[in-house]
Protein backbone atom coordinates (compact mmCIF):
# COMPACT_ATOMS: atom_id res chain seq x y z
CA UNK A 1 0.00 0.00 0.00
CA UNK A 2 1.27 3.90 -0.76
CA UNK A 3 1.87 5.79 2.30
CA UNK A 4 -0.69 8.76 1.63
CA UNK A 5 -0.68 12.62 1.95
CA UNK A 6 -2.52 13.74 5.18
CA UNK A 7 -6.17 14.37 4.31
CA UNK A 8 -6.67 18.01 3.47
CA UNK A 9 -8.36 20.51 1.38
CA UNK A 10 -6.43 18.86 -1.87
CA UNK A 11 -4.08 21.75 -3.64
CA UNK A 12 -4.37 22.25 -7.91
CA UNK A 13 -3.06 19.11 -8.91
CA UNK A 14 -0.82 19.01 -12.12
CA UNK A 15 -2.15 19.33 -15.41
CA UNK A 16 -0.85 16.82 -17.65
CA UNK A 17 1.56 15.60 -15.63
CA UNK A 18 1.70 11.85 -16.79
CA UNK A 19 3.22 13.21 -20.18
CA UNK A 20 6.31 14.87 -18.89
CA UNK A 21 8.04 11.89 -17.92
CA UNK A 22 7.54 12.59 -13.93
CA UNK A 23 8.80 9.68 -11.66
CA UNK A 24 6.77 6.40 -11.44
CA UNK A 25 5.90 3.79 -9.45
CA UNK A 26 8.01 0.91 -9.52
CA UNK A 27 5.56 -1.52 -8.39
CA UNK A 28 4.63 -4.34 -11.12
CA UNK A 29 1.41 -3.18 -12.61
CA UNK A 30 -0.94 -4.03 -15.92
CA UNK A 31 -1.64 -2.64 -19.14
CA UNK A 32 -4.05 -4.31 -21.34
CA UNK A 33 -3.54 -2.33 -24.09
CA UNK A 34 0.08 -2.71 -24.12
CA UNK A 35 1.61 0.64 -23.34
CA UNK A 36 3.38 1.74 -19.75
CA UNK A 37 2.44 -0.58 -16.98
CA UNK A 38 -0.22 0.37 -14.51
CA UNK A 39 0.78 0.42 -10.67
CA UNK A 40 -2.51 -1.35 -10.37
CA UNK A 41 -4.25 -5.17 -10.30
CA UNK A 42 -5.49 -5.96 -13.70
CA UNK A 43 -9.23 -5.27 -12.88
CA UNK A 44 -8.53 -1.94 -12.12
CA UNK A 45 -5.80 -1.28 -14.83
CA UNK A 46 -8.79 -2.62 -17.25
CA UNK A 47 -11.35 0.04 -15.98
CA UNK A 48 -8.94 2.93 -16.04
CA UNK A 49 -8.48 2.00 -19.50
CA UNK A 50 -11.72 1.85 -20.93
CA UNK A 51 -12.42 4.94 -18.99
CA UNK A 52 -9.44 6.22 -20.82
CA UNK A 53 -10.40 5.55 -24.15
CA UNK A 54 -13.82 6.75 -23.44
CA UNK A 55 -12.56 10.42 -22.66
CA UNK A 56 -9.68 10.72 -24.99
CA UNK A 57 -11.02 8.82 -28.04
CA UNK A 58 -14.73 8.46 -27.72
CA UNK A 59 -14.45 4.85 -27.66
CA UNK A 60 -17.83 2.82 -26.86
CA UNK A 61 -17.05 0.57 -23.66
CA UNK A 62 -19.25 -2.05 -24.39
CA UNK A 63 -17.46 -2.26 -27.59
CA UNK A 64 -13.77 -2.20 -26.26
CA UNK A 65 -13.85 -3.95 -22.61
CA UNK A 66 -14.30 -7.69 -24.17
CA UNK A 67 -10.96 -6.97 -26.03
CA UNK A 68 -9.36 -5.76 -23.09
CA UNK A 69 -10.26 -8.43 -20.82
CA UNK A 70 -9.42 -11.19 -23.13
CA UNK A 71 -6.18 -9.32 -23.42
CA UNK A 72 -5.72 -8.98 -19.78
CA UNK A 73 -6.77 -12.74 -19.55
CA UNK A 74 -9.79 -11.33 -16.70
CA UNK A 75 -12.27 -13.81 -16.40
CA UNK A 76 -15.15 -14.47 -14.25
CA UNK A 77 -15.06 -12.42 -10.91
CA UNK A 78 -12.00 -10.48 -12.12
CA UNK A 79 -14.35 -9.56 -15.35
CA UNK A 80 -16.80 -8.72 -13.63
CA UNK A 81 -14.92 -6.25 -11.23
CA UNK A 82 -13.68 -4.20 -13.97
CA UNK A 83 -16.77 -4.63 -16.19
CA UNK A 84 -18.36 -3.31 -12.55
CA UNK A 85 -15.88 -0.53 -12.13
CA UNK A 86 -16.18 0.75 -15.61
CA UNK A 87 -19.57 0.55 -16.37
CA UNK A 88 -20.12 2.17 -12.54
CA UNK A 89 -17.78 4.74 -13.02
CA UNK A 90 -19.20 5.56 -16.47
CA UNK A 91 -22.74 5.96 -15.57
CA UNK A 92 -22.12 7.69 -12.08
CA UNK A 93 -20.07 10.12 -14.16
CA UNK A 94 -22.92 12.70 -13.23
CA UNK A 95 -23.36 12.49 -9.37
CA UNK A 96 -19.30 11.55 -8.24
CA UNK A 97 -17.97 14.57 -10.48
CA UNK A 98 -20.33 16.78 -8.31
CA UNK A 99 -18.78 15.16 -5.27
CA UNK A 100 -15.79 15.02 -6.54
CA UNK A 101 -15.84 18.69 -7.42
CA UNK A 102 -16.90 19.81 -3.60
CA UNK A 103 -14.30 17.80 -2.19
CA UNK A 104 -11.61 20.36 -4.36
CA UNK A 105 -11.07 24.07 -4.66
CA UNK A 106 -10.89 23.35 -8.77
CA UNK A 107 -13.37 23.05 -10.80
CA UNK A 108 -14.28 19.76 -12.03
CA UNK A 109 -13.04 20.63 -15.61
CA UNK A 110 -9.93 22.18 -14.44
CA UNK A 111 -8.55 18.75 -13.49
CA UNK A 112 -6.35 16.73 -15.85
CA UNK A 113 -8.52 14.27 -17.61
CA UNK A 114 -6.37 11.35 -16.74
CA UNK A 115 -6.44 12.21 -12.84
CA UNK A 116 -10.33 12.94 -12.88
CA UNK A 117 -10.97 9.57 -14.70
CA UNK A 118 -8.72 7.90 -11.70
CA UNK A 119 -10.60 9.89 -8.73
CA UNK A 120 -14.59 8.69 -10.59
CA UNK A 121 -13.08 5.05 -10.76
CA UNK A 122 -12.52 5.77 -6.91
CA UNK A 123 -15.58 7.64 -5.60
CA UNK A 124 -17.22 4.75 -7.50
CA UNK A 125 -15.43 2.07 -5.30
CA UNK A 126 -16.43 4.09 -2.31
CA UNK A 127 -19.78 5.25 -2.65
CA UNK A 128 -21.20 1.94 -4.37
CA UNK A 129 -19.56 -0.63 -4.12
CA UNK A 130 -18.58 -2.97 -1.13
CA UNK A 131 -14.38 -2.44 -1.66
CA UNK A 132 -12.98 -1.45 1.84
CA UNK A 133 -12.26 2.71 1.95
CA UNK A 134 -8.59 1.97 2.36
CA UNK A 135 -8.77 -0.02 -0.41
CA UNK A 136 -10.61 2.43 -3.13
CA UNK A 137 -8.16 5.25 -1.70
CA UNK A 138 -4.80 3.23 -2.33
CA UNK A 139 -5.38 1.50 -5.22
CA UNK A 140 -6.29 4.95 -6.94
CA UNK A 141 -3.37 7.12 -5.69
CA UNK A 142 -1.37 4.44 -6.60
CA UNK A 143 -2.74 4.76 -10.13
CA UNK A 144 -2.74 8.11 -10.33
CA UNK A 145 1.09 8.36 -9.33
CA UNK A 146 1.87 5.42 -12.10
CA UNK A 147 -0.03 7.95 -14.80
CA UNK A 148 0.63 11.20 -13.52
CA UNK A 149 3.07 11.46 -10.85
CA UNK A 150 3.36 11.97 -7.02
CA UNK A 151 1.97 15.32 -6.91
CA UNK A 152 -1.53 14.38 -8.64
CA UNK A 153 -1.50 11.66 -6.71
CA UNK A 154 -1.23 13.73 -3.26
CA UNK A 155 -4.44 15.90 -4.85
CA UNK A 156 -6.10 12.34 -5.54
CA UNK A 157 -5.33 11.01 -1.82
CA UNK A 158 -6.92 14.40 -0.23
CA UNK A 159 -9.73 14.77 -2.71
CA UNK A 160 -10.65 10.40 -2.20
CA UNK A 161 -10.05 10.53 1.44
CA UNK A 162 -12.94 13.89 1.84
CA UNK A 163 -15.25 11.89 -1.08
CA UNK A 164 -15.19 8.58 2.04
CA UNK A 165 -15.68 10.80 4.83
CA UNK A 166 -19.48 10.87 3.81
CA UNK A 167 -22.03 7.87 2.30
CA UNK A 168 -23.39 8.57 -1.22
CA UNK A 169 -26.74 9.49 0.40
CA UNK A 170 -25.60 11.99 2.59
CA UNK A 171 -22.87 13.64 0.10
CA UNK A 172 -26.18 13.79 -2.66
CA UNK A 173 -28.55 15.51 0.05
CA UNK A 174 -25.36 18.17 0.25
CA UNK A 175 -24.00 18.60 -3.40
CA UNK A 176 -27.88 17.94 -5.84
CA UNK A 177 -29.89 21.38 -6.06
CA UNK A 178 -32.95 22.05 -3.83
CA UNK A 179 -35.41 19.50 -4.92
CA UNK A 180 -38.36 22.45 -4.60
CA UNK A 181 -35.98 25.08 -6.20
CA UNK A 182 -34.63 22.87 -9.11
CA UNK A 183 -36.22 19.30 -9.71
CA UNK A 184 -34.49 18.99 -12.84
CA UNK A 185 -31.41 19.52 -11.33
CA UNK A 186 -32.02 17.61 -8.40
CA UNK A 187 -32.92 14.47 -10.37
CA UNK A 188 -29.79 14.94 -12.81
CA UNK A 189 -27.40 14.80 -10.02
CA UNK A 190 -28.53 12.53 -7.93
CA UNK A 191 -29.61 9.98 -10.58
CA UNK A 192 -26.79 10.94 -12.42
CA UNK A 193 -27.92 11.80 -15.59
CA UNK A 194 -27.95 14.85 -18.41
CA UNK A 195 -30.94 17.94 -17.39
CA UNK A 196 -32.20 17.64 -21.09
CA UNK A 197 -32.61 14.02 -20.97
CA UNK A 198 -34.09 14.02 -17.73
CA UNK A 199 -36.63 16.09 -19.35
CA UNK A 200 -37.36 14.49 -21.55
CA UNK A 201 -37.87 10.94 -20.10
CA UNK A 202 -40.36 13.21 -18.03
CA UNK A 203 -42.49 14.26 -20.90
CA UNK A 204 -41.97 10.84 -22.61
CA UNK A 205 -43.86 9.63 -19.30
CA UNK A 206 -46.32 12.08 -19.66
CA UNK A 207 -47.11 11.73 -23.34
CA UNK A 208 -47.68 7.92 -22.90
CA UNK A 209 -49.76 8.52 -19.79
CA UNK A 210 -47.83 7.72 -17.02
CA UNK A 211 -47.09 9.58 -13.76
CA UNK A 212 -44.24 11.75 -13.78
CA UNK A 213 -43.72 10.33 -10.04
CA UNK A 214 -42.38 7.26 -12.27
CA UNK A 215 -39.43 9.44 -12.75
CA UNK A 216 -37.03 8.36 -10.35
CA UNK A 217 -37.40 4.91 -10.50
CA UNK A 218 -37.05 5.44 -14.02
CA UNK A 219 -33.73 7.22 -13.97
CA UNK A 220 -32.62 4.73 -11.46
CA UNK A 221 -33.30 2.12 -13.51
CA UNK A 222 -30.65 3.11 -16.14
CA UNK A 223 -28.13 2.56 -13.52
CA UNK A 224 -28.33 -1.11 -12.98
CA UNK A 225 -26.87 -3.64 -14.57
CA UNK A 226 -29.50 -5.49 -16.99
CA UNK A 227 -29.85 -9.07 -16.85
CA UNK A 228 -28.14 -10.22 -19.91
CA UNK A 229 -31.46 -12.10 -22.02
CA UNK A 230 -31.34 -14.67 -25.25
CA UNK A 231 -34.14 -15.16 -27.82
CA UNK A 232 -34.22 -18.78 -28.78
CA UNK A 233 -34.53 -18.52 -32.61
CA UNK A 234 -38.13 -20.41 -33.48
CA UNK A 235 -37.12 -23.31 -35.13
CA UNK A 236 -33.70 -23.41 -34.32
CA UNK A 237 -33.68 -23.56 -30.42
CA UNK A 238 -36.24 -22.53 -28.40
CA UNK A 239 -36.63 -22.25 -24.00
CA UNK A 240 -37.07 -25.41 -23.25
CA UNK A 241 -33.45 -26.07 -24.16
CA UNK A 242 -32.09 -22.89 -23.20
CA UNK A 243 -33.18 -23.61 -19.76
CA UNK A 244 -32.43 -27.13 -19.19
CA UNK A 245 -29.14 -26.96 -17.85
CA UNK A 246 -28.36 -24.03 -14.59
CA UNK A 247 -27.69 -21.28 -17.11
CA UNK A 248 -30.84 -19.92 -17.65
CA UNK A 249 -34.28 -19.16 -16.90
CA UNK A 250 -37.41 -18.24 -18.81
CA UNK A 251 -37.82 -14.37 -19.97
CA UNK A 252 -40.47 -12.59 -18.30
CA UNK A 253 -42.77 -10.99 -21.10
CA UNK A 254 -41.39 -13.25 -24.40
CA UNK A 255 -41.76 -16.16 -25.41
CA UNK A 256 -39.30 -16.70 -27.21
CA UNK A 257 -36.25 -15.32 -23.99
CA UNK A 258 -34.33 -17.05 -21.37
CA UNK A 259 -32.23 -15.03 -18.93
CA UNK A 260 -29.16 -16.04 -18.66
CA UNK A 261 -26.71 -16.40 -15.37
CA UNK A 262 -23.58 -16.43 -16.39
CA UNK A 263 -21.60 -15.70 -19.78
CA UNK A 264 -23.59 -16.40 -23.11
CA UNK A 265 -21.02 -18.48 -24.60
CA UNK A 266 -21.59 -21.30 -21.92
CA UNK A 267 -25.10 -21.94 -23.81
CA UNK A 268 -24.42 -24.44 -26.80
CA UNK A 269 -27.40 -23.12 -29.12
CA UNK A 270 -26.01 -19.32 -28.66
CA UNK A 271 -22.52 -21.06 -29.26
CA UNK A 272 -23.93 -22.56 -32.78
CA UNK A 273 -25.98 -19.10 -33.48
CA UNK A 274 -29.47 -20.99 -32.80
CA UNK A 275 -30.34 -18.56 -30.19
CA UNK A 276 -28.81 -14.78 -29.65
CA UNK A 277 -28.66 -12.35 -27.00
CA UNK A 278 -31.29 -10.02 -27.21
CA UNK A 279 -33.09 -7.99 -24.85
CA UNK A 280 -36.81 -8.83 -24.25
CA UNK A 281 -38.00 -5.59 -25.64
CA UNK A 282 -36.11 -6.30 -28.96
CA UNK A 283 -37.37 -9.72 -29.27
CA UNK A 284 -41.09 -8.20 -28.87
CA UNK A 285 -40.86 -5.77 -31.01
CA UNK A 286 -39.74 -8.06 -33.82
CA UNK A 287 -42.33 -10.65 -32.65
CA UNK A 288 -44.73 -8.27 -32.95
CA UNK A 289 -44.01 -6.91 -36.33
CA UNK A 290 -44.11 -10.18 -37.30
CA UNK A 291 -47.29 -11.28 -35.65
CA UNK A 292 -49.74 -7.84 -36.21
CA UNK A 293 -52.64 -8.89 -39.14
CA UNK A 294 -52.19 -7.87 -42.59
CA UNK A 295 -55.55 -7.88 -44.57
CA UNK A 296 -55.14 -10.25 -47.46
CA UNK A 297 -52.74 -12.89 -47.74
CA UNK A 298 -48.99 -12.51 -46.26
CA UNK A 299 -46.68 -13.62 -49.08
CA UNK A 300 -44.05 -13.94 -47.16
CA UNK A 301 -42.01 -10.85 -48.77
CA UNK A 302 -40.11 -9.40 -45.26
CA UNK A 303 -38.54 -5.99 -45.72
CA UNK A 304 -35.91 -4.84 -42.33
CA UNK A 305 -35.01 -1.45 -43.30
CA UNK A 306 -32.95 -0.75 -40.69
CA UNK A 307 -31.44 -3.75 -39.94
CA UNK A 308 -27.77 -3.89 -38.37
CA UNK A 309 -26.52 -5.35 -36.76
CA UNK A 310 -29.21 -7.76 -37.12
CA UNK A 311 -30.46 -8.92 -33.93
CA UNK A 312 -34.12 -8.37 -35.22
CA UNK A 313 -33.39 -9.43 -38.39
CA UNK A 314 -32.28 -13.33 -37.57
CA UNK A 315 -35.77 -13.25 -35.21
CA UNK A 316 -37.43 -11.76 -38.14
CA UNK A 317 -35.59 -14.28 -40.68
CA UNK A 318 -36.31 -16.83 -38.43
CA UNK A 319 -39.84 -16.87 -38.41
CA UNK A 320 -40.14 -16.59 -41.59
CA UNK A 321 -38.48 -20.06 -42.26
CA UNK A 322 -41.12 -21.38 -39.52
CA UNK A 323 -43.64 -20.20 -41.85
CA UNK A 324 -42.16 -21.03 -45.28
CA UNK A 325 -42.19 -24.83 -43.86
CA UNK A 326 -45.44 -24.43 -42.57
CA UNK A 327 -46.83 -24.05 -45.75
CA UNK A 328 -48.23 -20.62 -44.77
CA UNK A 329 -46.07 -18.09 -47.07
CA UNK A 330 -45.25 -18.66 -50.68
CA UNK A 331 -42.22 -20.03 -52.17
CA UNK A 332 -40.84 -16.96 -53.21
CA UNK A 333 -40.62 -15.87 -49.36
CA UNK A 334 -37.31 -13.75 -48.73
CA UNK A 335 -36.46 -11.54 -45.82
CA UNK A 336 -35.05 -8.26 -47.59
CA UNK A 337 -32.46 -6.53 -44.65
CA UNK A 338 -31.07 -3.22 -46.10
CA UNK A 339 -28.74 -1.42 -43.93
CA UNK A 340 -26.51 2.11 -45.10
CA UNK A 341 -23.57 0.78 -43.08
CA UNK A 342 -21.49 -1.71 -44.94
CA UNK A 343 -19.65 -2.97 -41.34
CA UNK A 344 -23.22 -3.57 -39.91
CA UNK A 345 -24.54 -4.66 -43.17
CA UNK A 346 -21.78 -7.81 -42.23
CA UNK A 347 -22.83 -8.21 -38.80
CA UNK A 348 -26.32 -8.79 -40.72
CA UNK A 349 -25.16 -11.27 -42.91
CA UNK A 350 -23.47 -13.11 -39.75
CA UNK A 351 -26.85 -13.11 -37.79
CA UNK A 352 -27.97 -14.58 -40.78
CA UNK A 353 -26.14 -17.49 -41.47
CA UNK A 354 -27.78 -20.06 -38.98
CA UNK A 355 -31.27 -19.54 -40.48
CA UNK A 356 -32.78 -21.83 -42.94
CA UNK A 357 -34.81 -18.64 -44.66
CA UNK A 358 -33.93 -16.80 -48.14
CA UNK A 359 -33.03 -14.04 -47.40
CA UNK A 360 -30.89 -10.79 -48.98
CA UNK A 361 -28.27 -8.55 -47.29
CA UNK A 362 -28.45 -5.47 -49.40
CA UNK A 363 -25.99 -2.35 -48.28
CA UNK A 364 -28.47 0.73 -48.95
CA UNK A 365 -30.10 3.69 -47.94
CA UNK A 366 -33.61 2.79 -46.69
CA UNK A 367 -35.05 5.87 -47.64
CA UNK A 368 -34.96 5.14 -51.47
CA UNK A 369 -35.92 1.19 -50.95
CA UNK A 370 -39.94 2.55 -51.07
CA UNK A 371 -39.46 4.76 -54.40
CA UNK A 372 -37.64 1.56 -55.79
CA UNK A 373 -39.85 -1.15 -55.46
CA UNK A 374 -43.30 0.51 -53.97
CA UNK A 375 -45.36 -1.85 -52.81
CA UNK A 376 -43.50 -4.95 -52.66
CA UNK A 377 -43.40 -6.18 -49.30
CA UNK A 378 -46.07 -7.93 -46.90
CA UNK A 379 -44.24 -7.03 -43.38
CA UNK A 380 -41.60 -3.97 -43.04
CA UNK A 381 -39.84 -3.03 -40.25
CA UNK A 382 -38.34 0.15 -39.73
CA UNK A 383 -36.21 0.06 -36.67
CA UNK A 384 -34.55 3.81 -37.12
CA UNK A 385 -31.57 5.20 -36.00
CA UNK A 386 -32.54 7.30 -32.46
CA UNK A 387 -30.54 8.61 -29.43
CA UNK A 388 -30.66 5.16 -27.78
CA UNK A 389 -32.77 7.15 -24.38
CA UNK A 390 -34.03 3.71 -23.78
CA UNK A 391 -31.20 1.62 -23.62
CA UNK A 392 -29.04 3.95 -21.40
CA UNK A 393 -28.56 0.80 -18.79
CA UNK A 394 -26.81 -1.04 -21.52
CA UNK A 395 -24.54 1.85 -22.97
CA UNK A 396 -22.63 3.83 -19.70
CA UNK A 397 -20.75 6.78 -21.32
CA UNK A 398 -24.12 7.17 -24.12
CA UNK A 399 -25.73 9.88 -22.07
CA UNK A 400 -23.02 12.36 -21.40
CA UNK A 401 -22.34 12.31 -25.68
CA UNK A 402 -26.04 12.31 -26.68
CA UNK A 403 -26.89 16.24 -26.71
CA UNK A 404 -30.65 17.66 -27.35
CA UNK A 405 -29.53 18.75 -30.85
CA UNK A 406 -29.38 15.03 -31.93
CA UNK A 407 -33.05 14.84 -31.44
CA UNK A 408 -33.77 17.59 -34.35
CA UNK A 409 -30.80 15.99 -36.38
CA UNK A 410 -32.36 12.79 -36.13
CA UNK A 411 -35.68 13.68 -37.05
CA UNK A 412 -35.80 14.06 -40.76
CA UNK A 413 -34.06 11.09 -41.44
CA UNK A 414 -36.46 9.12 -39.01
CA UNK A 415 -39.51 10.37 -40.90
CA UNK A 416 -38.01 9.49 -44.45
CA UNK A 417 -37.26 6.27 -43.59
CA UNK A 418 -40.95 5.70 -41.71
CA UNK A 419 -42.44 7.08 -45.86
CA UNK A 420 -39.93 4.77 -47.61
CA UNK A 421 -41.59 2.03 -45.11
CA UNK A 422 -44.58 3.01 -46.16
CA UNK A 423 -44.30 3.33 -49.70
CA UNK A 424 -42.25 0.08 -49.41
CA UNK A 425 -45.34 -1.95 -48.28
CA UNK A 426 -48.40 -3.54 -49.68
CA UNK A 427 -51.76 -2.21 -49.42
CA UNK A 428 -53.21 -4.25 -46.48
CA UNK A 429 -49.63 -4.96 -45.26
CA UNK A 430 -48.27 -3.67 -41.99
CA UNK A 431 -45.29 -1.43 -41.09
CA UNK A 432 -43.59 -1.65 -37.72
CA UNK A 433 -42.04 1.79 -36.36
CA UNK A 434 -39.86 1.15 -33.92
CA UNK A 435 -37.14 3.10 -31.72
CA UNK A 436 -35.40 2.12 -28.93
CA UNK A 437 -36.25 5.56 -27.30
CA UNK A 438 -39.37 6.98 -25.52
CA UNK A 439 -38.60 10.55 -26.62
CA UNK A 440 -41.74 11.87 -27.67
CA UNK A 441 -39.82 13.50 -30.60
CA UNK A 442 -38.49 10.38 -31.80
CA UNK A 443 -42.09 8.48 -31.41
CA UNK A 444 -45.31 9.49 -31.71
CA UNK A 445 -44.31 12.86 -33.25
CA UNK A 446 -42.56 11.27 -36.19
CA UNK A 447 -45.60 8.41 -36.92
CA UNK A 448 -48.62 11.43 -36.42
CA UNK A 449 -46.17 13.97 -38.71
CA UNK A 450 -45.46 11.13 -41.40
CA UNK A 451 -49.54 10.02 -41.11
CA UNK A 452 -51.12 13.83 -41.21
CA UNK A 453 -53.37 14.34 -43.74
CA UNK A 454 -52.95 10.20 -45.01
CA UNK A 455 -56.50 8.35 -45.37
CA UNK A 456 -54.20 5.44 -46.72
CA UNK A 457 -52.82 4.14 -43.68
CA UNK A 458 -54.72 2.91 -40.35
CA UNK A 459 -53.37 2.68 -36.37
CA UNK A 460 -53.47 -0.98 -35.28
CA UNK A 461 -53.82 -1.92 -31.68
CA UNK A 462 -50.10 -2.58 -31.01
CA UNK A 463 -50.79 -3.76 -27.45
CA UNK A 464 -53.20 -6.10 -28.01
CA UNK A 465 -50.80 -7.77 -30.86
CA UNK A 466 -48.38 -7.68 -27.87
CA UNK A 467 -50.91 -8.79 -25.16
CA UNK A 468 -51.48 -12.18 -27.06
CA UNK A 469 -47.80 -12.64 -27.45
CA UNK A 470 -47.17 -12.49 -24.02
CA UNK A 471 -49.97 -14.85 -23.24
CA UNK A 472 -50.08 -16.11 -20.00
CA UNK A 473 -46.82 -14.15 -18.93
CA UNK A 474 -47.04 -11.78 -15.92
CA UNK A 475 -44.58 -8.84 -14.54
CA UNK A 476 -43.40 -10.15 -10.86
CA UNK A 477 -45.93 -8.62 -8.54
CA UNK A 478 -47.82 -6.66 -10.85
CA UNK A 479 -51.09 -8.88 -10.84
CA UNK A 480 -52.46 -8.61 -14.36
CA UNK A 481 -51.13 -5.42 -15.16
CA UNK A 482 -48.56 -5.78 -17.93
CA UNK A 483 -48.46 -1.55 -18.52
CA UNK A 484 -49.25 -1.66 -22.39
CA UNK A 485 -51.40 1.13 -22.44
CA UNK A 486 -54.55 2.07 -24.14
CA UNK A 487 -52.59 2.26 -27.74
CA UNK A 488 -52.46 2.42 -30.71
CA UNK A 489 -48.52 2.48 -29.76
CA UNK A 490 -46.91 0.77 -26.98
CA UNK A 491 -43.98 2.31 -24.89
CA UNK A 492 -42.19 -0.24 -22.86
CA UNK A 493 -40.58 0.85 -20.07
CA UNK A 494 -37.24 -0.62 -18.25
CA UNK A 495 -38.24 0.53 -14.76
CA UNK A 496 -41.81 -1.36 -15.34
CA UNK A 497 -41.03 -4.19 -17.67
CA UNK A 498 -37.06 -4.68 -17.00
CA UNK A 499 -36.75 -4.21 -20.72
CA UNK A 500 -35.11 -1.23 -22.62
CA UNK A 501 -37.62 1.68 -23.25
CA UNK A 502 -38.54 0.22 -26.87
CA UNK A 503 -41.40 2.33 -28.63
CA UNK A 504 -43.60 0.35 -31.28
CA UNK A 505 -46.27 1.48 -33.51
CA UNK A 506 -47.98 -0.84 -35.70
CA UNK A 507 -49.41 0.44 -39.14
CA UNK A 508 -51.51 -0.99 -41.63
CA UNK A 509 -51.70 0.28 -45.52
CA UNK A 510 -55.63 0.54 -46.02
CA UNK A 511 -56.08 -2.24 -48.53
C1 LIG B 1 -31.55 1.06 -34.27
S1 LIG B 1 -30.41 0.41 -35.39
C2 LIG B 1 -31.27 -1.03 -35.95
C3 LIG B 1 -31.12 -2.19 -35.02
C4 LIG B 1 -31.53 -3.49 -35.68
N1 LIG B 1 -32.91 -3.46 -36.12
C5 LIG B 1 -31.32 -4.68 -34.78
O1 LIG B 1 -32.27 -5.14 -34.14
O2 LIG B 1 -30.19 -5.18 -34.71
C6 LIG B 1 -30.55 1.45 -36.77
C7 LIG B 1 -29.69 1.02 -37.94
O3 LIG B 1 -30.06 1.83 -39.05
C8 LIG B 1 -28.91 2.08 -39.82
N2 LIG B 1 -29.20 3.24 -40.68
C9 LIG B 1 -28.98 4.54 -40.46
N3 LIG B 1 -29.41 5.28 -41.50
C10 LIG B 1 -29.91 4.40 -42.41
C11 LIG B 1 -30.48 4.56 -43.69
N4 LIG B 1 -30.64 5.76 -44.25
N5 LIG B 1 -30.86 3.44 -44.35
C12 LIG B 1 -30.71 2.22 -43.80
N6 LIG B 1 -30.16 2.02 -42.58
C13 LIG B 1 -29.78 3.10 -41.89
C14 LIG B 1 -27.83 2.31 -38.78
O4 LIG B 1 -26.55 2.11 -39.36
C15 LIG B 1 -28.20 1.26 -37.75
O5 LIG B 1 -27.51 0.06 -38.02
Amino acid sequence: MSKQAPAGRPSRPPRQAGKSGRARDSREGSRPSGGRPLAVDPARAVAYEVLRAVTERDAYANLILPGMLRRARLRGRDAGLATELAYGALRGRGSYDAIIAAGTDRPVAEIDPAVLDALRLGAHQLLHMRVPPHAAVSTTVDLVRSVSGPGASRFANAVLRRVGERDVDEWLARVAPDAQENPDGNLAVTYSHPEWIVRGLRDALRGTGRPAQELPELLASHNARPSVVAAALPGLSDVAELTEGPHARPGVLSPVAAVLKGAPDEIAAIRQGRARVQDEGSQLVALGAAAAPTTGPDRGLWLDLCAGPGGKAALLAALLSERHAAGLVGDDAELVAVESAEHRAGLVQQSLAAIRCAYDVRVRDGRTVGEAEPGRYDRVLVDVPCTGLGALRRRPESRWRRAPSDLTSLAPLQRALLESALAAVRPGGVVAYATCSPHPAETRMVVDDVLRGRDDVERLDSPGVLRDLIGSRRLPGHGDELFLGDGPAVQLWTHLHGTDSMFLSLLRRRA
